[in-house]
């Protein structure tokens, strides 16, 4: 398969990796377009076919067109894309928040899947959520999964109004893990550890926790509560939590994340 990827970002090219990676696409079947220079010049050591500033007519030759630039910078390739796009291209696009009628409408075209994936898509550990338009037959939908595989697991999705709580939860949700260990390590260290040390002890403890949550035949209350004794640490520590409306504050955010998409959706 031939693919042409637009906006060769942390996105992008962590989806031409993971195509590399598992001999999906061969390196000289890629099609790079990217802005930066700087970025330009990292791309080459990925050794495509071709890497390019513009948008030209060869874009037509490839079997798949990803849209991996951010949603602001999609009018900056619309014009030039919707000249050179051919009807049997698939369009698959990850922009958050930008629906599949707008961008069959600016490109002309019917056959687009949207996705949203997420940053540990970089280790193929992603998870991605998917829909397409109905002119995407099930051949084409197959082998697009299957490149979306390769970056993790995946979930197809009926309704794509869905993908705006997925943005919120798994698309965003990387930030909102980092945001609690960074948080976890700045305690560490207001207690004196080094953040080495601290880092360590916290990393390890999201690790272990990660596979108690798979693995232990425990709910997550059941599991708090092996950990809270009654009168000890952990419960000083939740009480705290619970007078801050940390689990709203939460809530909250991630909901402000999906209103976000919906704004996007809407132009
Ligand atoms: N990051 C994430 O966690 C996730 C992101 N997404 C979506 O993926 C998309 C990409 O995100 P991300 O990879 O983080 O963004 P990046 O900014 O890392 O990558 C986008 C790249 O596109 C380039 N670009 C901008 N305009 C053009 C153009 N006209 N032609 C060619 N290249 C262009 C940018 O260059 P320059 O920097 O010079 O503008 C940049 O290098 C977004 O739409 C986002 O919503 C989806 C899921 C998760
Ligand atoms: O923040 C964003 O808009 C993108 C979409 C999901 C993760 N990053």
């Amino acid at each position: 398969m031939k693919i042409a990827i637009i906006g060769c970002g942390n996105m992008g090219l962590a989806f031409a990796r993971a195509f590399l990676k598992f001999d999906l696409v061969k390196k000289e079947d890629f099609l790079l377009v990217e802005k930066g220079e700087d970025r330009m010049e990292k791309l080459s050591s990925f050794q495509p076919g071709v890497i390019t500033g513009v948008i030209g007519p060869q874009i037509g030759t490839y079997d798949l067109i990803i849209l991996s630039v951010k949603p602001q910078d999609f009018p900056s390739v619309q014009e030039a894309l919707r000249a050179v796009i051919t009807p049997n291209q698939v369009v698959l696009s990850i922009m958050a928040g930008v629906t599949i009628a707008n961008i069959q409408t600016v490109l002309d075209h019917k056959a687009v899947i949207r996705a949203m994936p997420n940053t540990p898509a970089m280790l193929g550990m992603g998870i991605t959520a998917y829909t397409a338009s109905p002119e995407v037959d099930m051949t084409q939908l197959r082998k697009v999964e299957n490149l979306i595989n390769a970056t993790g697991r995946s979930v197809f999705l009926e309704e794509e109004e869905q993908l705006n709580a997925v943005t919120a939860l798994s698309g965003s949700g990387p930030a909102y893990f980092f945001y609690v260990v960074k948080a976890m390590i700045e305690a560490g260290k207001k207690m004196g550890f080094e953040e080495s040390v601290a880092a360590l002890l916290v990393k390890q403890t999201m690790l272990g926790s990660f596979h108690l949550i798979n693995t232990a035949d425990k709910s997550l209350d059941e599991l708090i509560k092996a950990v809270a004794s009654k009168g000890g640490t952990t419960e000083a520590a939740l009480k705290q939590f619970e007078a801050g409306n940390l689990d709203e504050t939460l809530i909250g955010g991630i909901l402000a994340a999906q209103m976000r998409s919906k704004e996007l959706s809407k132009g």
